[in-house]
């Protein structure tokens, strides 16, 4: 189903997250970076890009089978949207999307520069994010670029209003499949859940019932990474995620580094691992 035009405005971050000294350290910082990764598709063409300062990674798909060539950039920060908008040109693509995968504390997104230099630009976010964009997507919804779309999949935790998109399930999609996990899945960890609309045991069932469902080839695209990794698998994941390997109570504990149980702290101590699944 094709998204309908809401309005048009502004993200709004939330007055908490604006107000937290995090957000106050990072938007002072330049983004420089650039790297790029490409995907198996004819069609798609796609581009990983980083932005140094805070470690995020930006995403630039498009459909290059459409006469148009439609675009569309997931998680733009506001100090690289001059690079990003040059790299649209080169390629001779269409903008018509920029998303966001949540509200972010630690960079200003790029979507508002990105619609003040592309007038055309729609922004896209979660409704249950609470702010304002053209589009306010909710799961299940899909956003088409050309004949390319991108499922919406909930899945909160880091903050309340996260959203995974995911490249289409068909014969005419990208193979493997693509999640843009934003916070929700780091790869080999995750995000922080220590903000307001944070929740440990919200973000391990996310990732466990929208991600981890996935078939096990799906490549794992995250907003952030900050060892060094540019890309993971589900199945990799599955397997070696120190947060989300266990089961949902040691994994809640591995998450909620700030508010670990007693009783599993006394559990590592001893060496007893993780108690039975419950
Ligand atoms: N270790 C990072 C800290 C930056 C940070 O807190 N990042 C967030 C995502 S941006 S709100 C996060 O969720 N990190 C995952 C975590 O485990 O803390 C740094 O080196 O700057």
């Amino acid at each position: 189903m094709p998204l309908q035009f809401v309005r048009s405005s502004l993200f709004a971050l939330p007055r908490n997250l604006l107000r937290t000294p995090f957000l106050v350290t990072k938007l002072r910082l330049q983004a420089m970076g650039s790297y790029t990764a490409s995907s198996q598709s004819s069609k798609l063409i796609f581009r990983q890009l980083f932005e140094k300062e805070s470690s995020t990674y930006t995403y630039l798909l498009a459909d290059v089978s459409h006469p148009d060539k439609p675009a569309l950039l997931i998680d733009p920060v506001d100090k690289t949207v001059d690079r990003d908008l040059s790299l649209v040109k080169e390629l001779g693509l269409k903008l018509i999307y920029a998303l966001n995968t949540h509200v972010h504390a630690d960079h200003v997104t790029g979507t508002g520069l990105i619609k003040t230099k592309s007038p055309g630009v729609k922004s896209i976010i979660s409704k249950a994010s609470g702010s304002k964009a053209d589009l306010l997507v909710e799961p299940g919804d899909k956003v088409s670029f050309g004949d390319l779309f991108l499922e919406v999949r909930a899945t909160p935790g880091h903050t309340l209003g996260c959203i995974t998109y995911v490249t289409g399930d068909g014969p005419d999609q990208p193979q493997p499949r693509m999640a843009f996990t934003g916070d929700a899945l780091l790869i080999r960890g995750c995000g922080r859940t220590d903000f307001q609309g944070g929740s440990s045991l919200q973000l391990y069932k996310s990732v466990h019932s929208q991600i981890f469902t996935l078939p096990k080839d799906t490549l794992i695209y995250p907003a952030h990474d900050y060892k060094g990794f540019s890309v993971s698998t589900v199945e990799e994941e599955m397997l070696y995620n120190p947060r989300l390997t266990k089961n949902q109570l040691c994994g809640v504990h591995k998450i909620n580094k700030d508010k670990q149980d007693p009783s599993l702290r006394n559990r590592e101590k001893e060496g007893l691992g993780c108690p039975p699944l419950f």
